[in-house]
C-alpha cells in the first residue's frame, strides 16, 4: 500500500515519498534569460533577466513585481512549461536542456498550475465529471488514489458540482475545480499565478487558505506568482521581488516584508500597507 494511501495524503506514495526537509530541491533556476519577439515589429525584448532562484521540496516561494514585470514568463520558462531560456534550470533534478521531450512530458504531471482565470482554464464543453474522467484516463495510475467525491471533498466541494459545466460554477467554485485537477496529479509543485486576482474578495480568503492547507497535507511546494504583497505574506515563506524582468530582492517574508532593502519593494510595500509581514503564527 502506497504511503499516500496509508496516510491519506495525497502527496507521496512509497517509491517517492514525501520528506521535505531532507528532498532534493524541486526547482533550480541559475541565471535565467528569456527573450520575447514582438510579433508586429520584431524587436526583442528581455521578459527575464538574468534570475536566479530556488524552490526546496515543500517550501512555498512567492514571485512579486507590477504587471509586466516578466512574473508568468518565469514561472513557465523555468518548469519548462512556456518559451525556453537561455541558462541552466534543474526540475525535479533534471536539466531541462539535457532532456527530451518524453522525458519532459512525464515530468509534466509533477509541475500543475492554477491560473488567474478559473474558467479560461476549464473546458467549456465538459463537465466537471468528465474533466475529471479525462485526466484519470490520462495518468490512471497517478490518478488512483482518490475518487471524485473524495477529491472534491478536499477542495471543500459537494458532489452535484460533478454534473456541473464551467459556466453553472461561481468564480470560486471553479477555481476549486482546477486546484482539484491539480491535486488529483499530486504534484510535487504547484503554480499559482494569480490564483485570486479574478475572484471576488469574499472568496479570495478561503482559496488562500485552501491553498495553504493543501500544501501542508501534501508535502507540494509552491511557486506564487502575485502583485499582492498581502496574499504573499499569507501563504510564503520566501519572496523574489521582480522590476523589470530582474529579481532586485529575495529573501525570507520576515526580512524582505519587514526591511526591504531596495527602493522598489519598499514602494510595493508603501502601495499595500497591510502587506508588511508579521507572524502569521
Ligand atoms: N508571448 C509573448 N510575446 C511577446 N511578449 C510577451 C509574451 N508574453 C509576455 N510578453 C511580454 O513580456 C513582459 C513580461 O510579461 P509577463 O506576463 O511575464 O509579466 P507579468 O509580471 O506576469 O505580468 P502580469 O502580472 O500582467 O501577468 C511583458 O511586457 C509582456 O507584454
Amino acid at each position: 500500500m502506497s504511503e499516500a494511501v496509508q496516510t491519506g495524503m495525497p502527496g507521496g506514495d512509497a517509491r517517492h515519498p514525501r520528506h521535505p526537509a531532507t528532498d532534493p530541491p524541486v526547482l533550480v533556476v541559475d541565471n535565467l534569460v528569456v527573450d520575447h519577439r514582438d510579433r508586429g515589429t520584431g524587436e526583442v525584448f528581455r521578459a527575464v533577466d538574468h534570475v536566479s532562484l530556488r524552490i526546496d521540496a515543500g517550501a512555498s516561494v512567492a514571485v512579486v513585481g507590477e504587471s509586466g514585470s516578466g512574473k508568468t514568463t518565469l514561472a513557465m520558462a523555468a518548469t519548462g512549461l512556456g518559451v525556453r531560456g537561455d541558462g541552466d534550470i534543474r526540475l525535479l533534478g533534471h536539466s531541462l536542456s539535457a532532456i527530451g521531450r518524453t522525458q519532459l512530458r512525464r515530468l509534466r504531471p509533477e509541475v500543475q498550475v492554477v491560473f488567474q482565470d478559473p474558467h479560461g482554464s476549464l473546458d467549456p464543453r465538459q463537465s466537471v465529471r468528465s474533466g475529471l474522467r479525462e485526466l484519470r484516463s490520462l495518468q490512471p495510475q497517478r490518478t488512483a488514489w482518490t475518487d471524485d467525491t473524495d477529491l472534491l471533498g478536499r477542495v471543500r466541494l459537494t458532489p452535484e458540482i460533478l454534473d456541473r459545466y464551467p459556466h453553472q460554477l461561481s468564480g470560486g467554485q471553479a477555481q476549486r475545480v482546477c486546484i482539484a485537477r491539480a491535486l488529483l496529479m499530486r504534484p510535487r509543485l504547484i503554480v499559482a499565478d494569480e490564483p485570486t486576482s479574478g475572484l471576488d474578495v469574499s472568496v479570495q480568503a478561503d482559496v488562500l487558505a485552501l491553498l495553504r492547507q493543501i500544501r501542508s497535507s501534501t508535502g507540494a511546494a509552491l511557486l506564487m506568482i502575485s502583485h499582492d504583497l498581502a496574499v504573499v505574506r499569507s501563504l510564503c515563506d520566501v519572496v523574489h521581488v521582480m522590476y523589470r524582468g530582474r529579481v532586485v530582492e529575495a529573501g525570507p517574508c520576515e526580512t524582505v516584508l519587514v526591511a526591504p532593502e531596495h527602493e522598489y519593494t519598499r514602494e510595493l510595500l508603501a502601495a499595500m500597507p497591510g502587506a508588511r509581514w508579521r507572524s502569521r503564527r
